[in-house]
C-alpha cells in the first residue's frame, strides 16, 4: 500500500473537507471582487458640451467646451476643444446693418453643429456675451445696440443648441470671469492655492483683477467681487477701464496729438517712413474720443511716423489722468487700486503684442525690454514690412504703439515696478483652453463651480478594488488556518482507520 493511500485511509475526511472549503472560498472571493468591480466600475465616458460666443469690439470668437458627463463638479475637468474666429469685425460694427451681424456668425455656428455630437445638441447651452464694443454702442445708440442683439439672437436660435441669450457683460463681470478662468484652469480654486491675478487687454477695454491681502472691499466697494468657491472665500479687486483697450487708446492718443487739427500729424508711435492719409472723422467717432474734436477740423490729415519710443510714451501718458485720487491709492483716472499682489497672467492683446515683439519673457529686465522697443519703434517702416511680409499691414503698423501702450499701462497706470514686472506671465492658453472671460462665464452660468468642496471618495477605483481583493485573500487564509486549527476536534474514526 502506497504512503498516499495509507494517509487517505488514515484520514478519509481530510481531502473532501479541504476541497469543499477551497471551492467555497474561491467562489466567495471571485463573487466579492466581481461585485466590487461591477458596482464601482467607471461609467462609460460620456461628454457634455457648452458653447460661448465672445462678441468683442474687434472680432467675435466661438469656443466649444467639453467635460465628462458625470463629473460636472470637478475642477480642471472642463476643457476647450475648439475655437472659431468669426470672419469680419465685431458685432458692434454692424450697427447700420444688424442682420449682417447675425449672418456673420453662421460659418462658426455650422462648424459647432458638426463638432458637437448630434444627440447632445439640444442639451448644449449656447451663450453670447458682448464686451466693450457693444458697451460703447449701447452708450452711443442704445436702439442700434438692441437691433444688433435682436438680429444675433434670431440667427443663433436657428441652430439646434439650447440658446441661453445674448447680453452685454459689465466690465466687472468681464474682469472677474477672466480671473475665474485663469485660476480654474491652473487648478488653484479647488486646492485653495494662492491665486493668480488677471490682466486682460481688449480692443476697447482693459481689465485688472487680483486678490490682495490689503483689500477687503471696504474701500471703493464697486471694485469688489466676492466669491465662495470650493469652500474658500475670495475677495477680488477688479476694474475695467472702458476706452483703454488698445484700439480705443490708439484713437485717444492720436486724437490728443491732433487736437489742434493740423494737416500733418507727426506720430512718434509709428515707424519713420510710415505715411498715410486718414479721415479726421475716424478720430472722433465713438464716445471715447468725441470730446477731443478740434474746433475747426480739416476733412483729412497726413499721418506720419517718427518712431520715437520715449516721445510715444509721453503721448500715451497724456491720455491717463494721474492728478486726482480720493482713495488711499489709485491707478489712474481717480480709480482705486490696492497694492499689487502677484503673480499675474496677462492675456488677449497683451499676449498678441508681446509675442509679436518677442518680449514675452518677463525675466528680461524692464529696462532691456524698453531698449528693445526703442530700437523696434525707430526701425524704418519699409524695413519692418520686409521683415514681416505675412502680417496684416494694419496690425504691423500698430505694434510700436501697442508695445509702448502696454508698458505704459503696466508701469505708469497700474504701478508695476522693474521688480514686480517679473511677476507677470504673458499667456495665450492654459492647457488647451484660451485665457479669457468665456470659460469662467460658462462655469458660473452652468453652476459648475460649487460653493463648497464636493465630497470625493477617499480612494481611486483601482486602489479600492486592490485593497478589497487583498482583504478577501487574507480572510480566506485566516479561514483555512482556523479550519486547520480545529483538526484535533475532527472525528476520531477518521484518525485511526481499522486495518483488517
Ligand atoms: N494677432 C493679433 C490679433 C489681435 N490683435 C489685437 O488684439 C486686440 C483684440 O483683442 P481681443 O481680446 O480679441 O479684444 P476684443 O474682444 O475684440 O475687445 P474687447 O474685449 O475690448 O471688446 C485688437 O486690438 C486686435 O487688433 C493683435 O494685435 N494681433
Amino acid at each position: 500500500m502506497s504512503a498516499q493511500r495509507e494517509m487517505k485511509e488514515k484520514n478519509p475526511w481530510q481531502t473532501p473537507v479541504m476541497i469543499i472549503i477551497t471551492v467555497i472560498g474561491v467562489i466567495a472571493i471571485v463573487a466579492l471582487v466581481t461585485v466590487a468591480v461591477l458596482q464601482n466600475r467607471p461609467l462609460l465616458q460620456k461628454y457634455k458640451y457648452g458653447i460661448v460666443l465672445d462678441a468683442g469690439s474687434s472680432h467675435t470668437a466661438l469656443y466649444i467646451y467639453e467635460w465628462p458627463a458625470e463629473k460636472d463638479n470637478n475642477t480642471g475637468r472642463v476643457e476647450q476643444t475648439h475655437s472659431c474666429k468669426v470672419k469680419g469685425p465685431g458685432i458692434s460694427s454692424y450697427a447700420s446693418a444688424p442682420l449682417e451681424a447675425g449672418e456673420s456668425l453662421r460659418a462658426c455656428m455650422q462648424e459647432a453643429e458638426k463638432l458637437v455630437p448630434g444627440k447632445r445638441h439640444h442639451e448644449t447651452p449656447l451663450y453670447l456675451g458682448a464686451t466693450a464694443g457693444m458697451r460703447l454702442l449701447n452708450i452711443e445708440n442704445s436702439s442700434a445696440s438692441d437691433k444688433v442683439f435682436q438680429a444675433v439672437g434670431d440667427a443663433l436660435q436657428k441652430f439646434p443648441f439650447s440658446y441661453q441669450g445674448a447680453r452685454i457683460l459689465s466690465g466687472q463681470e468681464e474682469g472677474a470671469f477672466g480671473w475665474v478662468t485663469v485660476n480654474y484652469l491652473d487648478d488653484r480654486l479647488k486646492q485653495g492655492l494662492e491665486t493668480t491675478g488677471a490682466l486682460d487687454l481688449g480692443g476697447a477695454s482693459t481689465q485688472i483683477s487680483f486678490v490682495s491681502n490689503n483689500y477687503d472691499g471696504s474701500e471703493s466697494p464697486r471694485n469688489s467681487v466676492t466669491f465662495r468657491l470650493y469652500g474658500n472665500d475670495y475677495n477680488l479687486y477688479t476694474h475695467s477701464f472702458l476706452c483703454y483697450g488698445k484700439d480705443q487708446a490708439l484713437k485717444m492718443t492720436l486724437a490728443q496729438m491732433a487736437k489742434e487739427g493740423p494737416a500733418t500729424v507727426f506720430d512718434p508711435c509709428f515707424h519713420p517712413g510710415y505715411t498715410a492719409t486718414k479721415n479726421y472723422s475716424i478720430l472722433y467717432d465713438g464716445p471715447c474720443v468725441s470730446d477731443r474734436k478740434p474746433q475747426a477740423a480739416l476733412a483729412t490729415f497726413t499721418h506720419t511716423g517718427k518712431g520715437n519710443f520715449l516721445q510715444c510714451q509721453e503721448a500715451v501718458k497724456s491720455v491717463f489722468n494721474f492728478t486726482y485720487c480720493k482713495y488711499s491709492r489709485c491707478s489712474f483716472n481717480g480709480v482705486f487700486q490696492p497694492l499689487l499682489q502677484g503673480p499675474f497672467g496677462a492675456f488677449s492683446a497683451y499676449y498678441f503684442v508681446m509675442n509679436f515683439l518677442n518680449l514675452t519673457d518677463t525675466s528680461i529686465p524692464l529696462e532691456t525690454v524698453k531698449d528693445s522697443l526703442k530700437r523696434y519703434c525707430a526701425t524704418p517702416w519699409n524695413q519692418i514690412m520686409l521683415l514681416h511680409p505675412d502680417v496684416k499691414l494694419k496690425y504691423l503698423a500698430e505694434y510700436c504703439f501697442s508695445g509702448t501702450y502696454i508698458l505704459t499701462l503696466l508701469t505708469e497706470g497700474y504701478n508695476f515696478t522693474s521688480k514686480s514686472y517679473s511677476d507677470i506671465k504673458f499667456i495665450k492658453k492654459i492647457k488647451s483652453s484660451d485665457a479669457g472671460w468665456t470659460l469662467g462665464y460658462m462655469l458660473n452660468l452652468t453652476n459648475m463651480i460649487p460653493a463648497e468642496n464636493p465630497d470625493s471618495p477617499p480612494l481611486p477605483h483601482v486602489g479600492y478594488v486592490s485593497i478589497l481583493s487583498v482583504i478577501a485573500v487574507l480572510l480566506f487564509i485566516l479561514f483555512i488556518l482556523f479550519i486547520l486549527s480545529l483538526r484535533p476536534l475532527w472525528p476520531r474514526c477518521s484518525k485511526q482507520p481499522q486495518i483488517v
